[in-house]
């Protein structure tokens, strides 16, 4: 048993906050992919797309969701777009539990909002663009995860407990009833 946690969903599902927070709680290492991604080439997400392009940032993405999936007992949250490879999606699915953080595309669009760092969302219907990669994306997310968490209302600690309770990770005390959903997934 590697673990491992991976939490994956679109940009603005909470993978990077959420992940941070339940690392903390289950005392692993939490490791954010584009935050790797950017220590190992000096570079920002948005100039990595912006000097490089989108293809060879996927590059880059496997490079490194192939490295930390083969680590232990870590909390790890992937980009939006990490499950779009097939390879990522075979390490991740077969390296720990996934977990799929599900937000409305209204979420989204609130939670992303004032922030610059997104790429593929400095276009002049985000609206529009988060409608699109939730429609290709959304049964990649459902086919990975071993759990979907419904990340509707805004409490992360609820979030985290509930994962934590779905999961049988740890008997915490505290916010049992969670003001989220977990629901296990369908089986393969
Ligand atoms: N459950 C939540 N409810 C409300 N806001 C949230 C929630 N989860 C995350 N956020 C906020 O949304 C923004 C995007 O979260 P982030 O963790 O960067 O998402 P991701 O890594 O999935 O793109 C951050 O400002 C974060 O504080
Ligand atoms: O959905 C995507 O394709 C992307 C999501 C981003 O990560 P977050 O999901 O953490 O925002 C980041 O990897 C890059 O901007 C591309
Ligand atoms: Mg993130």
């Amino acid at each position: 048993m590697s673990g491992n946690i991976f939490l994956i969903g679109l940009m603005g599902a909470g993978k990077t906050t959420v992940g941070r927070a339940l690392a903390r709680r289950l005392n692993k290492r939490f490791i954010d992919s584009d935050h790797e991604i950017e220590a190992r080439t000096g570079a920002s997400i948005p100039l990595i797309f912006e000097i490089e392009g989108e293809a060879s940032f996927r590059h880059r993405e496997s490079e490194v969701i192939r490295d930390l999936t083969g680590l232990q007992d870590i909390v790890l949250a992937t980009g939006g777009g990490a499950i779009l490879k097939p390879e990522n999606r075979e390490v991740l699915r077969s390296r720990g539990t996934v977990i799929y953080l599900r937000a409305s595309v209204n979420s989204i669009l609130q939670r992303t909002s004032h922030d610059k760092n997104r790429p593929l969302l400095r276009t002049a219907d985000p609206r529009g663009k988060i409608e699109q990669l939730a429609r290709e994306r959304e049964p990649y997310y459902l086919e990975l995860a071993h759990h979907v968490v419904e990340t509707g209302r805004p409490n992360v600690q609820s979030l985290v407990q509930t994962i934590i309770n779905q999961l049988g990770l740890a008997a915490s005390p505290g916010d049992s009833a969670g003001q989220s959903e977990v629901v296990p997934n369908q089986p393969k």
